[in-house]
């Protein structure tokens, strides 16, 4: 962990090396990422069964698919108190996103002519949820759900199921969102899979969802082959808290995104020196109770960060450079601060509003993006899954109203083709 002091000569250029940090895809992992795409286009499924092999330690034999009834059994199988976190997780997602449904435009303007927008669903959609060093039950509701509420005809999740072990969790969480297919495939293979097809796995037209650096950048990668919602990799927390916290809840905030990933990112805001001392020390002592404590210790070792300034009004600047995936603000008018908060994948305003909430049962979007893709890009919704098509019904008397221009226009362009197209409706 690093810590810095925005009143110290020197602190300009250290934030700006932790704003640069390029923690989720260096050079070698993006190369490595185009081998692996190149590959499974070219031999498909056995490219699919050897990365499998590889980064998954696990024999794909005839077992590449999980079947719908398997899933099921894992639902009625599920203890209660589980089914119903599970049950209230996806009631509050669903709600939340219904609400994001767009509504098609249909009207007559000023010149008489008809103009508008339908809202359609892909046809299939192709969502990752994770499962290398955790399981994520949570991320295939946050997939898959936003994809139902858009309308989605085909759900495919690919999963890794490292060693061969399938998390239950994760398959009753299929059958409750209704996902149509699940295959026993992970990380950058996967998205290719997804993207180009291969003997078994049908394309699909977009691929949404959250992954380590080799997912995200396979992501990036293959946006144009197939949509892609945005580009979620390796968590981040920036906290931005005042010396009235407790600093053990604050230390278990960072930790809660540390612990995803060696390649997760931890950073505090706070205008009070002792503070960030008590939080450093609790950071120290809740690690040690951790069962996840050498991934949270390799994140917060390498990209943790600790920032005193004079004064919470710094705050927002250094959070809007970041841009970073999640922003708690722990103090009394939380609401003062998130009013300069311009980049960021989602707010957590208030002292009882902990990150993880919003990872589980809020109902907003946890894929949300990150490496400082706020800047331009939002979290999953049901937007991601639907595209617009506008539509447009010219009258006779419309076309002599907005023709002419467009015949000028034309012209000028040199395009005398388009010109003559609207010259001889016209008349002229
Ligand atoms: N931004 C978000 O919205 C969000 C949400 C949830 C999770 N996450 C992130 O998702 C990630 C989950 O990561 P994970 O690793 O547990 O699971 P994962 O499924 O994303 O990745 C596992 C796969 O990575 C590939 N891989 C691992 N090492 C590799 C290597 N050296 N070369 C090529 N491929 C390799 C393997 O194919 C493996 O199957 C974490 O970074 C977490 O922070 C992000
Ligand atoms: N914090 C992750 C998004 O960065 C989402 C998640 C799922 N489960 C736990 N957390
Ligand atoms: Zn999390």
């Amino acid at each position: 962990m690093q810590r810095l002091h925005s009143r110290d000569a020197g602190f300009a250029q250290a934030f700006a090396a932790v704003v640069s940090d390029r923690r989720e895809s260096d050079a070698d992992v993006a190369r490595d990422v185009s081998a692996i795409l190149a590959d499974v286009r070219a031999r498909g499924d056995a490219a699919l069964a050897d990365y499998t092999a590889k980064f998954d330690g696990h024999a794909l034999g005839d077992d590449w698919r999980i079947p719908a009834e398997t899933c099921r059994e894992a639902f009625d199988a599920l203890d209660p108190t589980l089914r119903a976190a599970l049950e209230l997780a996806a009631e509050r997602i669903r709600a939340y996103h219904e609400a994001q449904l767009p509504e098609d435009r249909d009207y007559i303007d000023a010149a008489g002519v008809r103009l508008g927008a339908k809202w359609r669903a892909v046809d299939g959609a192709g969502l990752y949820v994770p499962g290398g060093r955790a399981a994520y039950p949570s991320s295939l509701l946050m997939n898959a759900i936003p994809a139902k509420v858009a309308g989605v005809g085909r759900l495919v999740v690919t999963t890794p199921t490292p060693k061969g072990a399938i998390n239950p969790l994760v398959l009753a969480a299929a059958h409750l969102a209704g996902v149509d297919e699940v295959w026993r495939v992970g990380g950058a293979q996967a998205i290719a899979a997804l993207a180009y097809g291969t003997g078994r796995i049908a394309p699909v037209d977009v691929i949404t969802g959250p992954g380590n650096a080799w997912v995200a950048e396979a992501k990036r990668q293959l946006y144009g082959v197939v949509g892609i919602d945005m580009v979620a990799g390796p968590s981040e927390i920036l906290v931005i808290a005042d010396g009235q916290n407790d600093p053990q809840w604050i230390a278990a905030d960072l930790l809660s995104q540390a612990e995803h990933d060696p390649a997760a990112q931890a950073i505090l805001i706070t205008d009070d020196g002792a503070f960030a001392d008590a939080v450093a020390a609790a950071v120290e002592a809740e690690i040690a109770l951790l069962p996840t404590a050498a991934v949270a210790r390799a994140s917060w070792d390498a990209h943790g960060v600790i920032i005193v300034v004079d004064t919470l009004d710094e705050a927002p600047a250094l959070a809007n450079a970041l841009a970073a995936e999640h922003v708690e603000i722990a103090t009394d008018d939380p609401e003062a601060l998130f009013a300069g908060i311009r980049h960021a994948g989602s707010v957590f305003l208030g002292r009882h509003t902990p990150e993880a909430i919003g990872d589980y049962v809020a109902g907003p979007n946890h894929v949300l993006p990150t490496g400082r893709r706020a800047r331009f890009a939002s979290g999953l919704s049901v937007l991601d899954f639907m595209k617009r098509t506008s539509f447009l019904s010219v009258s006779e008397a419309s076309l002599g109203a907005v023709g002419p221009a467009a015949v000028a226009l034309a012209e000028a362009e040199g395009l005398a083709a388009h010109a003559r197209s609207i010259e001889l409706r016209l008349g002229i």
